[in-house]
């Protein structure tokens, strides 16, 4: 594969940018990958993997001379960075982040940024419950899907190079309007993720089951719950915080629904509950069936990675 940007600046030094930093070197997909973080700790621990082919100290510093510039720093923090890079980006630039919510991006960022760049917005769908700089891996991305949201108006020929550099990454790549990516995800991914951390959180709270108990006879459900709801703390409450509306709608869903098996096993109707299983089993069979094989290797089920400093 051959150069699709000249330069890149990665904004935010943690799993998402660095998969990137891991899969474009893969593919030779940039001229040079330049990388910058708020904390001197995450950049000398960025500098000495050799994460980037260079470090700055300030985003202003990585973003100037960048062909395509990358936010991936959490959802909430992407007003802020945005502004800070704004006067310094070069005319013509792309603009992208990763964030796992779309709408309130576009809202809070678009703003900030001059006319003489494209905003393309984007959000790869991989991830894993590791952060920070050591956390990345050039396979996050392959055969996983990357949304991009652009808006009305965006140059199609800068979302077409941002599209060949996700395909590069060895994404799937579709486009999507920013409110319904919002609601999709409120459902596959939101939701899910505040359920685990729900479970989790009652587990802790049952003081009748003990710590060691819940450690020690942890069954496999529980488990994928547990790493689920290990996930970044900052990322999440951001996460929430900016998908308020889609979320609650499938929430209230959600718990219509729990309430409903809640009743069937207390009038013990097991048809309710049979029905609704067999539903519910066609579901992940069609998640197979599509190549999305949850227990494919590349499903956030990598060999343990260690969190570095975010
Ligand atoms: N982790 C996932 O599974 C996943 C998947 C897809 C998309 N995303 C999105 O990607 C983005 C980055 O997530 P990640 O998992 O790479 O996170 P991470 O915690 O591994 O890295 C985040 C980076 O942002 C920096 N940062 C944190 N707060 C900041 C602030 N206020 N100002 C400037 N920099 C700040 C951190 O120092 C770190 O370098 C988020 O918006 C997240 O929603 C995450
Ligand atoms: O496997 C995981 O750790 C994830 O939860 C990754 C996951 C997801 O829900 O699929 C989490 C948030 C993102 O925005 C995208 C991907």
């Amino acid at each position: 594969m051959s150069v699709i940007y000249d330069r890149v600046a990665l904004i935010g030094l943690g799993l998402i940018a660095g998969s990137m930093a891991h899969a474009m070197r893969r593919a030779g997909l940039a001229g040079e990958i330049v990388g910058t973080a708020r904390s001197a700790e995450t950049r000398a621990v960025a500098a000495e993997i050799n994460l980037c082919d260079r470090i700055t100290e300030t985003a202003a510093e990585a973003v100037a001379g960048a062909d395509l510039v990358v936010l991936a720093v959490p959802v909430g923090a992407m007003a802020a960075v945005a502004a800070e890079v704004a006067p310094h980006l070069a005319p013509g630039a792309t603009v992208t982040d990763v964030g796992s919510v779309k709408r309130e991006i576009i809202e809070a960022v678009g703003p900030h940024l001059p006319d003489a760049v494209h905003f393309v917005p984007g959000h790869p769908l991989a991830g894993t419950e590791h952060s920070g700089p050591r956390s990345g891996f050039a396979e996050l991305f392959d055969n996983r899907y990357t949304l991009l949201t652009p808006v009305e108006g965006t140059d199609p020929g800068a979302t077409a190079k941002l599209r060949a550099l996700w395909e590069g990454c060895g994404a799937l790549v579709e486009e999507m309007d920013a409110e319904h990516h919002d609601l999709v995800l409120a459902v596959t991914s939101h939701t899910p993720h505040l359920i685990a951390y729900t479970m989790v959180g009652v587990a802790d709270d049952l003081r009748r089951v003990t710590d060691s108990e819940v450690i020690k006879y942890s069954a496999a459900g529980f488990r994928d719950f547990t790493r689920i709801a290990a996930s970044d703390p900052t990322m999440w409450r951001d996460v929430f915080l900016s998908n308020k509306e889609a979320t609650l709608e499938i929430l209230g869903r959600f718990t219509e629904e729990l309430f409903a098996l809640q009743r069937a096993i207390r009038t013990g109707d097991g048809d309710h509950l049979h029905d609704y299983f067999t539903r519910t089993r066609a579901i992940r069979r069609g998640i197979i069936e599509a190549g999305q094989d949850t227990d494919a290797p590349n499903f956030g089920r990598e060999p343990a990675k260690k969190d570095g400093p975010s």
